[in-house]
């Protein structure tokens, strides 16, 4: 029996440790959460029942995180822990029962905050100044990450001296997360690049507080809520709800859907109102933080190893709805991937009433066994299209099908692709296929590229459907058809004059903003910022070999060979002739950025690593604006290869073998002419890092803008 029970919690404990280093390492969620909440609860009610049979170093009784060994690491001032959680109204009564008791009938009140699914940074400011970012770890030490923590743009770097007195050093806690908005936009591109999809907004979010370079950081568009504030000694404030209050003084964003609370039946009710709401919030959230208030009755309340006892998480059961697949179709994107669309049996879920789900790529179709006719799971995890997680296999009906992956395109009949290595088949008629055709000029007028007013996706595609366009340029001939449009269904007279407009006003829309309507694969809003500020002019980008265009800092060997060999096309050249025809902007306007010396005239530099005190972007804005130049790989011909931290061996030893010096950032500085620019600090501001344009950075300090709920 007790072999049993040994085995049973040597087991539970081997899962559970595993299961943590996927999530918290490696940010892969193997199981559902609440599975894995269910096996933590059985290893504690195991151990409860046979202490001696617990192993010391229980999941129960530590933090799962830990520091990662790529950052520096520091050690929390106060541990920074867990929360207890329970799917349960009924564990939340008992929670209360057990407050009550602890206070000795003396009178609380709780407050009650939406459970951000994000991951837990700990701040620290001094005299305002925001010093310090460190992640929880293992709840003792925590990796520093405050180069990257800067670059989250709702988030203060000097806080206001509005509100209560600040201490002089304080810490402040809450969650980093990415906006869900931000979340599917980012998934949408790695779709249409055939690249893995972020699996949640969670480890999207903690997977981009594990990248070195902040610029990368900063281009993933994180943000912060605040939600908790820790001073040494005896705290100023006296309740949380007071510190809540202050910290939003301050200048912190702290989400406005707190709200203290006198009873646990009050808890109930913002349980339940919070249910269904949450979904219209931007951010994805798993449950409410049930907090006592009072300061003082939270430290007579005290802590287990684990998680304080004046707090409980309630967490939402998972929104999963079971249905049956009837159907798949297959949609074709932009750049010909083929991706499945699973047609459902209507089935409500959080909220919404789900009729298709996003079943990825055909890997993913064999992985899960899915077959027609099954019973399949569906799951709403923070993205916007659900998803099938699963087959039940006790529904399968004698009816199933295998589904039988399409070998041509559906809309062009082309035989498709799949290169090596993509997850995706494709459809290789990029110019002939409709829906890639119709997709590319969605892309050309959306917001980010050509933006054009009074022509949005929908119409655009009409237009295509009837013959009226067929590639980007062809849009500029609309104003000779205006007659005709005007006859369209819901166009009218108006409709017709404000796109004209707007077509017209999209001719001053800069060089690289139509670079990347062109919708070249691969080249996003920061790919075609680079080539664009590099190269300036579309004439002497188009006669850049790939090789050249890999030498663009950020610009990898494949962009590089997809953007040259979208300009090598006859068609795609044709295509720009006619847009420059059109008076499309093809070239940056305004001047090159101001040279301030020629120091470095005649200098090649390698930039490889992390740097202290500079982006690579700041660095190499540096050498050029010192005439230098930069270069992409390492060759006899190069200068210097200037190393920063963490630094690849391999990069190391080429540079030695071609005798190229090596020289620090600080060494680097020093070849520069004294004066203020030389030396000027790095980025202060989270603008300026963003999307890592270099010619953006117009450091304005950022200041809390008060709107508690502004996210954006
Ligand atoms: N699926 C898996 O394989 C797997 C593996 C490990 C952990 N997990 C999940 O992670 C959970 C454990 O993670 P955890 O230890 O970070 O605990 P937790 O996420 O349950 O609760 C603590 C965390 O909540 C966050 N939080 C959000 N809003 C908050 C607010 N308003 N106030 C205070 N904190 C707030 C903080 O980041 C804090 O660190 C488990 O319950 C499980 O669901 C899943
Ligand atoms: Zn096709």
């Amino acid at each position: 029996m007790t072999t049993d029970l040994q085995a049973r919690i040597t087991a539970l404990t081997e899962r559970l440790h595993h299961l943590n280093y996927q999530y918290y390492q490696r940010d892969i969620s193997e199981i559902p959460d609440q599975e894995f909440d269910q096996l933590l609860a059985e290893l504690a009610e195991l151990e409860k029942q046979h202490p001696e049979l617990a192993h010391p170093n229980s999941p129960t009784q530590r933090v799962g995180g830990t520091i990662t060994k790529q950052f520096p690491t520091a050690a929390h001032r106060y541990p920074m822990l867990s929360l207890g959680n329970t799917y349960s109204e009924a564990d939340l009564r008992e929670f209360d029962e057990r407050v009550q008791k602890g206070l000795e009938g003396a009178d609380y009140a709780y407050v009650c905050e939406l459970k951000f699914d994000g991951v837990a940074m700990s701040l620290t400011y001094e005299a305002g100044q925001l010093t310090q970012g460190v992640t929880r770890g293992d709840g003792t030490r925590g990796d520093v990450v405050t180069s990257s923590v800067r670059t989250i743009k709702n988030l203060p770097l000097h806080l206001r001296t509005a509100g209560p007195a600040q201490p002089p050093e304080f810490e402040v806690r809450g969650e980093i997360f990415m906006p869900l908005p931000v979340f599917a936009e980012l998934n949408a591109e790695r779709e249409e690049n055939g690249e893995a999809l972020l699996a949640n907004p969670r480890n999207a979010a903690s997977g981009a507080l594990k990248l070195q370079d902040s610029a990368l950081v900063a281009a993933r568009r994180l943000r912060f809520y605040a939600y908790s504030f820790l001073m040494p000694g005896r705290s100023s404030l006296p309740t949380h709800s007071a510190s809540l209050e202050a910290l939003s003084a301050w200048g912190l964003p702290v989400s406005d859907t707190w709200r203290r609370c006198g009873s646990i039946a009050e808890v109930l009710d913002f349980v339940h109102e919070w249910d269904k709401k949450r979904f219209t919030l931007p951010v994805a959230t798993d449950g409410i933080v049930i907090k006592i208030d009072d300061f003082r009755q939270q430290e007579l309340l005290g802590y287990t190893a684990k998680s304080p006892r004046w707090a409980i998480a309630y967490k939402y059961p998972a929104e999963a709805g079971r249905t049956r697949l009837r159907d798949v179709q297959y949609q074709v994107g932009r750049t010909g991937a083929v991706t499945p669309v699973a047609l459902l049996d209507p089935v409500p879920l959080a909220g919404t009433v789900v009729k298709r789900a996003s079943m990825h790529n055909a890997n993913q179709i064999a992985a899960l066994d899915i077959r027609l006719n099954d019973m399949v799971f569906v799951e709403k995890g923070g993205e916007i299209i659900p998803k099938i997680t699963g087959v039940d296999f006790t529904a399968r009906p004698e009816d199933s099908q295998p589904i039988v992956y399409p070998t041509a395109c559906p809309a062009c009949n082309t035989p498709l692709i799949r290169p090596e290595g993509e997850a995706h088949f494709r459809c290789p008629n990029d110019r002939g296929c409709p829906p890639q055709r119709k997709a590319k000029l969605e892309h050309y007028v959306s917001r980010k590229a050509l933006n054009i007013d009074g022509l949005g996706a929908e119409t655009v595609g009409r237009f295509f459907d009837l013959g009226l366009v067929t590639d980007a340029a062809s849009l500029y001939d609309l104003p000779a058809k205006a007659e005709e449009l005007a006859q369209l269904d819901r166009m009218g007279e108006k409709s017709v004059q404000r796109l004209l407009a707007g077509l017209e006003q999209s001719k001053l829309v800069p060089f690289d903003q139509v670079l990347f309507g062109l919708g070249i694969r691969y080249v996003g809003e920061t790919v075609a910022e680079k080539l664009a500020n590099h190269y300036r002019t579309m004439e002497a980008l188009m006669v850049a070999t790939a090789t050249e265009l890999a030498a663009v800092p950020e610009v990898g060997g494949v962009i590089a060979e997809s953007a040259a060999a979208w300009f090598q096309e006859p068609q795609n050249q044709e295509l720009v002739a006619r847009l420059r025809a059109a008076g499309v902007q093809l070239e940056l306007t305004g001047e090159a950025p101001q040279a301030m010396s020629n120091r470095l005239e005649g200098l090649t530099f390698v930039l490889s690593g992390v740097f202290e005190l500079h982006s690579r972007d700041e660095l190499q804005a540096l050498i050029e604006a010192h005439g230098g130049k930069i270069t992409g790989s390492i060759s006899k011909k190069l200068s210097y290869l200037v190393a920063g931290d963490k630094m690849g061996p391999a990069k190391r030893e080429k540079a030695t073998g071609f005798k190229v010096p090596i020289i620090s950032e600080a060494e680097l500085l020093a070849m520069l002419p004294a004066g203020p620019e030389a030396t000027s600090a790095p980025a202060e501001t989270a603008d300026a890092a963003e999307d890592s344009a270099p010619s953006a950075s117009n450091p304005t300090p950022i200041q809390g803008t008060g709107t508690q709920t502004s996210l954006f």
